[in-house]
């Protein structure tokens, strides 16, 4: 067995055409043939079914519907296909008949049914999905702790409550209504969900939730047990800021998120510390960013979970999915999770927008909508908002007068800043911009665009020297460095101070440049990087109407990462590939839930 060109030599007839046309790769090959070798298995269409279900899960998806794979399948892209903007060619495929495929799978000694014992078989097939063991595992473990969780919680004193429910009255504001009922769904009940997106006061509402908590536990004469997390060490970092600024208006500090991964004590090659045996010692649990916790992080989240602990769920399910398999936060919330009281759901939408210009949010919400017209007739009508109809590719930079003057502005700005040692006010300038792809590599990548913008930015500022510790060059964190304090994705900024050249980072500290190692320049970003930040302007550069990666929710993440100002550059018929193309990530979660007794109508 060889690997040339990503080709796996061995693969026979169907798995070979799959392979050629960049849908199956390697590792997906490799390890169907194995399970099938080990379980005497020849049936071609049950090897393609486990080599298929392996690719669906490195895209996301946490199980392979048999009548759905030729959707799902225009996401299975090799990653050289995606960045260079091909799509695969589906239709020349040799794709089996639906029912024909469902029984062969149904018959396969690889693959067990719903009731078959765990760890039987490799795979199981449940409504016409094929799943991995492991996968269908942590599926049913959540939906049957979900279920365990809803309603209320017990023992809530509703009179602090309702003291605890009353800020802003006599300037009362209908606005905080809905955030007023995510408190009381929070400390009412065992399970909840607070979904909104930017600026619609999730932050605030998690500060409100924290003291709400704190005045229940004063009530009782207990100490407050509350933990924070968020599933990246940026968003943890982010957090805890924002709740440090949040805590002087509702008293006392909040206590500091940290990863779940850590929250939860996730060890290499071991069961987390936390878990079904050894459970965290808290009334109530936080997480913020859900939208990027995967299905196999939540189900361990769950089983570290007892009944005596509140569960808070925090995110925007428009924007991207995880790296890793699931999307547990749009499920839940598709599932419509049932609340702790008649009336009451679960589930609690902030939607109103504080912090954008209504322009922004009105973009957001075309896009949001699958509203293709609105969206483009938006582009075009918007006050701080330019859309450039052209292929990125062909775009003279030098020539877009717009562009050029925002990123020449920032480099003076933000060199101005450096070079006078003023770390915030050199961050400050790095935010000020920021330049998005969908892609990383090719004409419409980050490599090309940010290559030119870097051209531009250190003509303008005068930064001409070769050396790469120059004042106003902007870093990009590859890596956690706890020790340090510095999350993967955190940016910075070289200036200049009386202890010589250090990286001003958006943690506001400085460091000295021997101790970072894993920071890269950053004049481009990809819109999966710059999840879970803000900046005041951002120019987004779109591919090719044929680009796989064109989404609703790589559109609406980019567009709601700015505050102030947006800037498209792409074709119009890019903006409407991304409005219409919903990305699919296959998961039986929201049916699972959805069906069971007891979930709705309570
Ligand atoms: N009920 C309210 N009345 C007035 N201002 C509010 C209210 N809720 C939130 N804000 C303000 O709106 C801004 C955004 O709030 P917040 O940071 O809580 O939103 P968010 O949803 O967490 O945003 P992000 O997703 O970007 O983190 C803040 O300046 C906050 O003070």
């Amino acid at each position: 067995m060889s690997v040339a060109d990503g080709r796996v030599v061995s693969a026979r007839d169907d798995l070979a055409r799959f392979n050629e046309a960049g849908l199956l790769e390697a590792p997906d090959i490799h390890t169907a043939q194995l399970i099938a070798r080990t379980a005497g298995e020849r049936n071609p269409m049950a090897l393609l079914g486990a080599a298929l279900a392996m690719r669906a899960l490195r895209a996301g998806s946490v199980c392979l519907p048999i009548r759905q794979v030729h959707r799902l399948a225009q996401f299975f892209v090799r990653d050289a296909d995606a960045q260079a903007g091909i799509a695969p060619e589906l239709d020349a495929l040799p794709w089996p008949g639906a029912d024909e495929w469902l029984d062969a799978l149904a018959g396969s000694p690889l693959v067990g049914d719903e009731h078959a014992p765990a760890n039987e078989h490799p795979l199981r097939l449940v409504d016409e999905a094929l799943y991995l063991e492991r996968h269908w595992q942590d599926q049913e473990s959540i939906t049957r702790i979900l279920l365990g969780r809803c309603g209320p919680f017990p023992g809530v004193d509703g009179q602090v409550l309702e003291q605890s429910l009353a800020w802003g009255s006599g300037r009362s504001d209908r606005r905080d209504e809905a955030q007023r009922r995510a408190v009381r769904t929070a400390i009412g009940a065992r399970t909840t969900v607070i979904c909104g997106g930017p600026g619609t006061g999730k932050t605030t509402t998690i500060s409100r939730v924290v003291a709400a908590a704190r005045d229940q536990a004063e009530a009782s004469g207990t100490p407050l047990r509350i933990a924070l997390a968020a599933p990246t060490g940026k968003a943890a970092a982010r957090l805890s800021e924002s709740l440090e600024e949040h805590a002087r208006e509702f008293g006392g500090r909040a206590p500091a998120a940290t990863t779940l991964h850590r929250l939860l004590g996730v060890r290499p090659d071991r069961a987390p510390r936390f878990g079904p045996g050894h459970r965290l010692p808290f009334d109530m649990v936080i997480v913020d960013e859900m939208s990027m916790v995967s299905l196999e992080l939540m189900a361990r989240l769950l089983e570290a979970l007892g009944p005596d602990t509140r569960l808070v769920m925090v995110g925007d399910p428009d924007q991207l999915t995880p790296v890793d398999a699931g999307a547990v936060l749009a499920d839940i919330t598709a599932a419509g999770l049932p609340g702790p009281e008649p009336g009451l759901p679960g589930v609690v939408v902030l939607d109103h927008g504080y912090r954008f210009t209504s322009g922004i949010s009105d973009i957001a919400r075309a896009i949001r909508d699958g509203d293709p017209d609105r969206t483009l007739e938006l582009l075009a009508g918007t006050d701080r908002v330019e859309f450039h109809d052209q292929d990125a590719a062909e775009l003279d930079l030098e020539a877009t007068l717009s562009l050029r003057t925002a990123l020449v502005d920032q480099a003076l700005a933000t060199t101005r800043a450096a070079r006078e040692g003023r770390a915030e006010a050199a961050t400050e300038a790095l935010g000020a911009h920021r330049l998005l792809c969908a892609h990383r590599t090719g004409p419409y990548g980050v490599t090309t665009w940010g290559a030119a913008a870097e051209r531009l930015q250190r003509a303008a500022a005068g930064q001409l020297g070769s050396g790469a510790w120059y004042d106003g060059r902007p870093l990009l964190a590859t890596r956690n460095l706890p020790e340090l304090g510095i999350s993967n994705g955190d940016t910075g900024v070289v200036i200049t101070t009386d202890r010589g050249r250090r990286a001003a980072m958006s943690n506001h500290r400085t460091y000295p440049a021997y101790v970072l190692e894993d920071v890269e320049t950053m004049y481009a970003m990809t819109v999966h990087k710059s999840q879970g930040s803000q900046f005041d302007n951002v120019t987004l550069v779109l591919p090719s109407p044929d680009s796989p990666l064109l989404t609703r929710s790589l559109l609406y993440t980019a567009v709601t990462r700015a505050r102030t100002g947006v800037r498209i550059i792409g074709p119009a018929a890019s903006v409407r590939v991304a409005v219409t193309t919903e990305a699919q990530r296959a998961s039986g979660l929201t049916a699972r839930l959805s069906r069971a007794p007891g979930w709705r109508g309570r």
